[in-house]
């Protein structure tokens, strides 16, 4: 058993969903590295594949969506793409945690946290559940919160921030060394967000674990990633670390994304959305690049050629106008 964090390899991914037009693919060949111990931001906007790319390294897609190619390679345990029943159930939980998309649903309305805990524990054939419930409280306690009282409360007793906080104890308290956290900090105000994204930093260091934080808000990674991927169409068209690609974006959708961060100080104007919309299933592009309709950098072979992803130094990058750039 992986008691240490573990490096992951995503290794030509593709997930697709079956809709009426046939199945269409939500990730799209997709490789990149999670390096042990590190925590990796995956940044797009809605409907980019952020939320299906992290249900494939728990091999959770559920039908419609199906895995159709690729492998995701945990040390220690495997490619998680070939597991199946009793096997699948028992790496999610004890060596890959998750916390959900807006945590604050994913409480059972009915039950106190503590019975959930509880459940969780036997499901996973727990003997020592009193050692468990010891260790949800440490952990609540580590996130500023009174555990035992925590444990005795139903998810409508709980603030927003609270009940991210405990999707985080759920997560971790399994001994789970990958952590994938979706959205950690939609919907909280801005006070709650920092001291949850804090947390997730304390929490990733002190029992070594390796992240990966999905988010459609570049200031969210910016806070906490040490690496970086930006998707679009199901694509990852820039990877690399985080403080580089933000200080110089190679990608034109990545410069976009940044433009449009509205800044504090400066000029509200100087903040510009990004034109257009993103591709929907229906209107992702079949051949050629997906962010040719929206690229100021758009040429002829972007019509009919999808990038490849290539290594630029310690950058990735899917984009030909780039490509043209560094030859020129
Ligand atoms: N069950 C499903 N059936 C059909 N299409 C789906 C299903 N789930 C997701 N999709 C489609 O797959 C694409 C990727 O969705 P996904 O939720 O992974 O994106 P996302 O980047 O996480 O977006 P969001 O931030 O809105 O959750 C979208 O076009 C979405 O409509």
């Amino acid at each position: 058993m992986a008691k240490q964090a573990p490096g992951v390899r995503i290794d030509g991914l593709t997930v697709v969903y079956k809709t009426p037009a046939g199945e269409l693919p939500a990730v799209r060949n997709v490789s990149m590295k999670l390096p042990a111990g590190t925590i990796t931001g995956i940044v797009g906007e809605s409907g980019s594949g952020k939320s299906t790319l992290a249900f494939s390294l728990l091999n959770a897609v559920q039908p419609p969506g199906r895995i159709s190619a690729g492998s995701v390679e945990i040390d220690d345990l495997g490619d998680v793409v070939t597991f199946e029943g009793e096997r699948l159930r028992k790496a999610r939980g004890a060596h890959i945690g998750y916390v959900f998309q807006a945590a604050q649903n994913s409480l059972n309305p009915l039950k106190t946290v503590g019975k959930q805990l509880l459940d969780l524990g036997r499901s996973h054939g727990v003997d020592d559940l009193r050692g468990l419930v010891k260790d949800a409280k440490e952990l609540l306690g580590r996130m500023g919160l009174d555990g035992a009282r925590v444990l005795d409360s139903h998810q409508h007793e709980l603030s927003g921030g609270m009940r991210q906080r405990v999707g985080i104890m759920l997560a971790l308290v399994l001994n789970a060394h990958l952590v994938v956290l979706d959205e950690p900090t939609t919907a909280l105000d801005m006070i709650t967000q920092a001291t949850i994204l804090r947390i997730i930093r304390e929490v990733h260091a002190e029992r070594g674990l390796t992240t990966m934080v999905i988010t459609h808000d570049i200031g969210v990674v910016a806070e906490v990633a040490d690496r970086l991927a930006v998707m679009y169409g199901g694509r990852i068209v820039e990877q690399g670390p985080t403080r580089k690609v933000l200080a110089d974006p190679q990608h034109p959708y990545t410069r976009g994304l940044i433009r449009a961060i509205p800044r504090l100080t400066g000029d509200i104007d100087e903040a510009r959305a990004l034109p257009g919309r993103p591709p929907t299933l229906a209107t992702v592009p079949k051949e050629g690049c997906v962010f040719r309709e929206r690229c100021p950098l758009r040429m002829d072979v972007c019509d009919t050629v999808d990038p490849e992803a290539l290594s630029h130094g310690d950058r990735i990058i899917a984009c030909h106008a780039v490509k043209v750039k560094e030859l020129a």
